[in-house]
């Protein structure tokens, strides 16, 4: 019987290591000592150790050509939660991780660390302090959300023993810190056009928000120790700053940090939620004919309202897992990150 040859363990692929998280991942891997294969519809940078495969995953012919002798895929790419494109979410997210997953199998990859979302338990109630072990959101918010629950039950169906081939889904939440193309500059578009005077509810809402080094520590950790017969092997995993925040004395933090005004003014949260569904009904309507995006989505004004903070106890016990960064440290890097995005810049 001809054997197997395995492929080194310190290569690795990173789907959607051109974004935001992704490229972070990349850079910490390379520092590892880690060869790197990005796999992405677009390259956004170049660095030394690393390959750049340009190519969609949907299509697995590509896929298998960035998988060449990679014993660890991590798999962190996805359409934008504010495309709110059914379409592209079921493409990308469903039929493109099936594929992710055949094409692992036919490269002989061992591990496959899947960049999941703690919001697929979100519905948009308060959670306090949840576990894992809390079922899936049954009326999940939006379309993005949807089809990352669908995403991370493929991955980890997916892990199987007889086959050498070992999953983990990574769940972390309100990732920030430097080149995030989605918090800090949505926020500051939205102050810029005076829209960030209000507080939605009465403010005293506690989330986390979780910085980027610290979710690129969870996923490499998870990687290093996902192996058979460790309790890592197909579950997921909250990965936080372990440092639940008031949602508005962070977004406050962030404002005053670059030189705009904090939040002051209350207002309702059902009836900003219920003004957020109204808009989101016309846009739905009007999309045939023109594309309107509104700052505040449901699910946005939802995360804005409500309690939202998980435990990572479990990341700590099974993977060691802590914080390397703390929430202070990591708002005043991000603050300095953006000076682009400074009141009057
Ligand atoms: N940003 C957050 O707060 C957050 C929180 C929890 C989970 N996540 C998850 O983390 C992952 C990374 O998010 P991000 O914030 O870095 O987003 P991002 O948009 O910056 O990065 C996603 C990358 O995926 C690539 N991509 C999209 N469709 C692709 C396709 N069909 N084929 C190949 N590449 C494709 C994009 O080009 C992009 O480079 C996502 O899976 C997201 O669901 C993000
Ligand atoms: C209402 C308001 C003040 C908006 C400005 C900030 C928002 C743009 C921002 C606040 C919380 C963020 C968030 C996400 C997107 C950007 C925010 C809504 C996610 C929905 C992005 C996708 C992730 O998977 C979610 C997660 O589970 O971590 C994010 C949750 C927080």
């Amino acid at each position: 019987m001809a054997t197997r040859i395995r492929p080194s363990n310190k290569r690795c692929a990173v789907i959607g290591g051109s974004g935001f998280l992704g490229r972070h991942l990349v850079e910490r891997l390379v520092d590892r000592g880690y060869a790197v294969a990005v796999f992405d519809i677009r390259q956004t940078y170049e660095l030394p150790g690393v390959n750049f495969y340009q190519g969609d995953l949907c299509d697995k012919h590509a896929l298998l050509t960035a998988l060449k002798d990679v014993s660890i895929v991590f798999h962190c790419a996805s359409p934008a939660p504010a495309s709110d494109d059914r379409a592209l979410f079921q493409r990308v997210n469903i039929d493109g991780t099936r594929t992710v997953i055949q094409a692992c199998h036919e490269a002989g990859v061992q591990k496959l660390v899947l960049t999941s979302s703690a919001s697929v338990v979100f519905e948009g109630s308060d959670i306090k302090n949840a576990k894992e072990d809390l079922p899936y959101a049954k009326r999940p918010i939006d379309y993005y959300t949807e089809t990352k629950i669908q995403q991370e039950k493929l991955v980890l169906e997916a892990c199987s023993k007889e086959m050498d081939f070992f999953t983990i889904a990574i769940r972390p939440h309100g990732i920030f810190g430097p080149r995030d193309p989605q918090l800090v500059p949505i926020l500051v578009d939205a102050a810029r056009r005076g829209k960030m005077k209000f507080i939605i509810g009465d403010g005293s809402n506690l989330v986390d928000f979780t910085y980027v080094e610290n979710v690129v520590h969870g996923h490499i950790l998870a990687a290093e120790r996902l192996k058979a017969d460790s309790p890592l092997c197909a579950q997921a995993y909250h990965i936080t700053n372990d440092e639940p925040v008031r949602f508005w004395d962070f977004m406050s933090q962030i404002l005053v940090g670059l030189g705009y005004s904090a939040p002051r003014y209350h207002l309702p949260y059902m009836l900003v939620y219920g003004i957020a569904l109204l808009l989101w009904l016309i846009a739905f309507i009007m999309r045939p004919l023109v594309q309107i995006k509104p700052t505040f989505t449901p699910m946005r004004v939802a995360l804005a309202g409500t309690h939202h903070y998980y435990s990572c106890a479990r990341a700590k016990q099974d993977m060691g897992y802590q914080p390397v960064v703390p929430l202070k440290e990591a708002i005043a890097r991000t603050v300095e990150s953006y000076p682009h995005l400074r009141k009057g810049a």
